[in-house]
């Protein structure tokens, strides 16, 4: 491995020292470069080098300490010594003239140890800020001072006023102690910015959205996707919000915040963030929902438990479907009666592929509208993987399947897309309900699931599954079914498949006294239900006479629908009627 170089730029506040620079053995691990440059220039030197990666700047006095305030690399002072000071009082050494050496303390503390040893006449004068230095100057001139000693600012002041200026120069001793500085200063500040790197790393992953602000409201760390950052930017402006953050802050205390706008609603939570020296607040987002959100579009990011019940072979063939489909990309299309568990199997295979790790997004395409894919697509730009899942596709327009299929070509394929829909795709195709150019680009993978009545063997473990959730969740006490019971549920042929299950069985839990579903108890329910089928208008059975029909025609509907509901056995179909079955047969073929 190559020897880890450490780019320093020194800026010399006089020619004089790169000279000395030079002739220096430059350390193996340093690329260093060398500017002369006065107090002005200095600041643009230094922030050029700041931009252009350097890892240091090296410099020395005043300059030093400007550049510092200009900069966030780290900044190195070359000290000035005692054997800096001991040459310059070396130089001076005979001169017969009144000397003053003009300096901060901690320069002037050495050099007046140095002038007593030596046994000089030289008058020290301690400077506390840099523009008493000019004043200084004309007053040691008029009390007939000639020679001044001190830094490059001093010297250059001096001699503008006539006095002869003697520079503390920095020799190579102090250089070199400032290379040992500079590469202890960069381990070190690599030490910390790796940690910063960790920190700003762990902010930046955290699964809630947070921003850290400053007293003046300008954001200094936040997490946000680049869609929501640019919303909850604009919501700084706001009064209300303002005010929240005040107290967060005057009070040290959390603050809630309900900010809604004209198109959206935030809740917002702002706590107080203690720094060494400035107060931070930080806004933890922890709801936005965009007003025209409608009920056709939901993100489920927390993980729904459903396990999947039964032991029939159709059970067992949909478990492991769950579990292959869980390792693919493949598109999906689930075809099944109403209440069979097409969304139960689709849920269970993002959770099984993503946990929460994942959003999952459910479009209903019966209410379904622009709106709602655009919403669909601008979530989607912020998330890696996931899946969406569209249900009642039966349902889809026009409109709407053109606009998915533009849709689809727009999203990365990483969405895993499940379709689901009461019929086969092939069925809703030739019916023209949903065009081959969908299905087409989807390309999915089929699934069936089977009607209730085709896997009874499962009903048992569906009733036991429900009972215990009606305890857990309303304190139902019932807690079986007699074999009786379950006999009469068995022959039922459940056209509503576990929805209507699952509402049976709660009502039985109700009805039931003891902690069994007991024979008389289905009995009941089930005469019950043929009393109100019997007795329901036609309308309620989801039944529709348009306006503007004639008696003839409004008759005719009335007929197809109850034959319909009498799967075309005209015996019945009449008597339900009240008609006898010639009438029946006439006004059938009389259409
Ligand atoms: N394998 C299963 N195990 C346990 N409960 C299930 C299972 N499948 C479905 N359910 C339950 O049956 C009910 C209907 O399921 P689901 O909503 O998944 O059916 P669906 O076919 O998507 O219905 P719809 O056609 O109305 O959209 C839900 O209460 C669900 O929790």
């Amino acid at each position: 491995m190559g020897v880890e170089m450490i780019k320093i730029l020194l800026i010399a506040p006089y020619t004089g020292m790169t000279q000395v620079v030079k002739q220096l053995d430059i350390p193996k691990d340093f690329q260093l470069d060398i500017k002369v440059a006065n107090l002005e220039e200095s600041i643009s030197l230094a922030r050029k080098a700041e931009d252009e990666g350097y890892d240091l700047i090296i410099s020395r006095g005043g300059t030093a300490s400007l550049v510092e305030k200009n900069v966030s690399i780290p900044v190195i002072h070359i000290d000035i010594t005692g054997y800096d000071m001991l040459r310059v009082f070396t130089l001076i050494r005979g001169a017969q003239n009144t000397v003053a050496f003009i300096g901060f303390e901690n320069i002037c503390r050495g050099a007046r140890t140095l002038n007593d040893i030596l046994d000089y006449d030289v008058k020290m004068f301690t400077i506390h800020k840099r523009d008493e230095v000019r004043l200084l100057l004309n007053k040691l001139k008029n009390e007939n001072y000639e020679i001044v000693i001190g830094d490059v600012v001093t010297v250059e002041e001096a001699q503008k006023i006539g006095l002869r200026g003697f520079l503390i120069t920095s020799g190579k001793e102090a250089i070199f102690d400032a290379f040992d500085e500079a590469r202890r200063t960069y381990h070190m500040f690599q030490k910390v910015s790796y940690k910063t790197d960790q920190y700003q790393q762990i902010l930046q992953s955290l699964p809630t959205d947070i921003i850290v602000i400053n007293q003046q409201e300008k954001v200094l760390f936040n997490n946000l996707s680049p869609n929501k950052e640019r919303i909850v930017k604009k919501l700084l402006y706001d009064k209300e919000l303002g005010k929240n953050i005040h107290q967060a802050l005057s009070l040290n205390e959390k603050q809630w915040a309900h900010i809604s706008s004209e198109n959206e609603d935030f809740e917002l939570q702002i706590f107080p963030v203690t720094s060494r020296e400035t107060k931070l607040a930080g806004i933890h987002l922890c709801s936005y929902k965009r007003k025209d959100e409608s009920a056709a579009f939901r993100m489920i990011t927390k993980k729904i438990h459903q396990p999947i019940l039964g032991g029939s072979t159709y059970a067992q063939s949909i478990k492991n479907k769950i579990y292959a489909f869980a390792n693919t990309t493949d598109n999906l299309f689930i075809s099944g009666e109403f209440g069979t568990g097409k969304m139960t199997i689709a849920q269970s295979i993002h959770f099984q592929k993503f946990e929460s790790n994942h959003p999952l997004f459910i479009l209903n395409c019966e209410i379904i509208d622009s709106d709602d894919l655009k919403t669909l697509k601008d979530r989607w730009v912020s998330v890696q993987k996931g899946t969406a899942i569209f249900e009642h596709v039966e349902s889809l327009s026009p409109t709407n399947q053109k606009l998915l299929i533009e849709l689809f070509h727009q999203i990365p394929e990483s969405l895993q897309l499940i379709f689901l829909a009461n019929e086969q795709a092939s069925s809703l195709i030739e019916k023209k309900h949903i065009f081959v150019s969908l299905i087409e680009k989807i390309d999915p993978i089929f699934i069936h699931t089977q009607p209730l009545r085709n896997r009874k063997e499962d009903l048992r473990e569906f009733i036991s599954y429900y009972l215990s959730e009606f305890h857990t969740r309303f304190g139902n006490e019932t807690l079986g079914i007699r074999s009786d019971a379950l006999e009469i549920l068995m022959r039922l042929d459940w056209p509503g498949n576990l929805v209507e299950l699952k509402k049976k069985i709660r009502e039985l839990s109700l009805r039931a006294v003891g902690y069994y579903i007991e024979n008389k108890d289905v009995k009941e329910i089930l005469h019950e239900d043929a009393l109100k089928e019997q007795n329901k208008p036609l309308e309620n059975k989801g039944f529709y006479i348009p306006p503007g029909l004639t008696l003839e025609e409004m008759e005719q509907r009335i007929i197809q629908k109850v034959l319909e509901e009498e799967k075309e056995n005209q015996t019945r179909t009449a008597k339900r009627l009240g008609m006898n079955r010639t009438t029946l047969w006439r006004k059938l073929n009389d259409k």
